[in-house]
């Protein structure tokens, strides 16, 4: 309860001073955001990219801080760690500049990770020659070097850095022992080699691990794609035709009408169904009914055209979308189908062949009519059709085109 206010500000005055209280912080974060634009850039990945770097530079930094500390104690010589720091600050800031000004997207891998990682190790291994009896500070250093890289570089990369690392600070502890073998006698030097084996090793199988695991989760990204693929087909398509189902034709009929609001060219709408169907599955079976009903989703896509579309609306009836069709050409279409599913023969088990017909109930789209409109007319032309006699195309009222 510290947080609220002991007296609230009221009238003009108050306002303002509020205003002013308020205003102040938001300025100070203006300008730290702008800095960090400044120094960072506004790109969110290249701001990523820096942020980490800037960060491994700052743990730099320390490491160099360190060894000064090192320098204070008497315990490394002053000269060697000016040029070593020198070396280390030129280093981040030629990284900072190749990820800054973007000329490191040009490569593979534009945070340079194994640059730095190799570059850090470099360093490492000088600091350990140079740092005398403090140079057992160096081996956390290493650990905290691989500690970054190792998320950051592929296998390959990271077996480089196991092999460089262990010949480098192999090397490193070798030159030690050679400067000054009292302060790096055999088991020591033994010691050394076996904690940098040990450190680079484990970085080695942390590495291992993350890549195991990223390319799990890639795959299973990939697996969920794919069932989102299939769901989306489920949604949209009849399983047992593969036409697109009710829910799909209803919302290609939603985008028609809203083109022909906009003055777009009529369209059709057909209503077809199949004659007499539940006799066929009496006669037959229900497993012939399916045979039935693929063999004439087949038999009607295989003679409307590639604009056109067909839909299965549910059991027995179908809905063909004809775009950009007037009643003139409407008619030839569906007679061709008509046609079509009366030529169809469709052997059966028992040796007889079936023959199917279809209804069919057309209307004309009328400008602005909704699409529950433009169907009930349709349906309307089609229970004319089946009560004319069936294997016949019917036009709603005042739709058939002039003979
Ligand atoms: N095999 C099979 N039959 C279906 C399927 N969907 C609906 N049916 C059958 O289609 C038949 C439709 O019968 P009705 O609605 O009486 O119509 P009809 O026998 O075709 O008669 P009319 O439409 O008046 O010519 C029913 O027997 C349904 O079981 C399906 O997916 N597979």
């Amino acid at each position: 309860m510290d947080d609220v206010p002991a007296r609230a500000t009221t009238g003009k005055a108050g306002r303002e001073q509020d205003a002013t209280a308020a205003a102040a912080p938001a300025g100070r974060r203006g300008a730290l955001a702008r800095l960090g634009d400044l120094l960072l850039g506004t790109e969110p990945r290249q701001r990523q990219r820096l942020g980490m770097s800037s960060f491994a530079a700052l743990l730099m930094l320390c490491c160099i801080g360190a060894m000064y500390l090192g320098v204070a104690a008497g315990l490394a010589p002053a000269g060697p760690v000016h040029w070593w720091a020198a070396g280390c600050t030129l280093g981040l800031v030629i990284v900072y500049a190749l990820i800054r000004s973007g000329w490191s997207q040009r490569w593979r891998d534009p945070s340079l990770t194994l640059a730095q990682v190799g570059s850090a190790m470099t360093f490492a291994a000088t600091a350990f020659v140079l740092a005398g009896a403090a140079r057992g500070i160096v081996m956390p250093v290493l650990a905290i070097i691989l500690m970054f890289g190792t998320f950051g570089l592929s296998r390959g990369q990271m077996l480089a850095v196991l092999a460089y690392g262990l010949a480098l600070f192999a090397a490193a502890i070798g030159v030690a022992r050679w400067q000054s073998p009292e302060l790096m006698p055999l088991p020591l030097a033994a010691a050394y080699v076996l904690m940098a084996a040990l450190v680079l090793l484990s970085a080695t199988v942390l590495n291992m691990r993350t890549q195991a695991t990223r390319e799990k989760l890639r795959a299973q990204k990939v697996e969920l794609a794919r069932a989102m693929e299939q769901v989306r087909e489920l949604a949209t398509r009849d399983e047992l035709t593969g036409l697109p189902n009710r829910r799909s034709m209803m919302e290609a009929l939603q985008l028609q009408a809203w083109r022909a609001q906009r003055g777009g060219r009529p369209a059709l709408v057909a209503q077809l169904d199949l004659d007499h169907f539940k006799a066929v599955n009496d006669a037959h079976g229900h497993g012939a009914g399916d045979a039935a009903l693929r063999a004439f989703a087949r038999a009607v896509r295989g003679c409307v055209r590639a604009g056109d579309l067909l839909a299965r609306w549910g059991g027995e009836e179908f809905v063909l979308l004809a775009a950009d069709t007037a009643p003139a050409e409407g008619e030839p279409l569906l007679e061709r189908v008509r046609q079509a599913v009366a030529d169809m023969t469709l052997p059966m088990a028992d040796g007889t062949t079936l023959r199917l017909t279809v209804s069919i109930g057309v209307a004309h789209w009328r400008p602005g009519e909704p699409v529950e409109g433009v169907l009930q007319r349709a349906d309307a032309a089609l229970y004319d059709a089946k009560r004319l006699g069936r294997n016949r195309v019917i036009w709603a009222p005042g739709d058939a085109p002039a003979p």
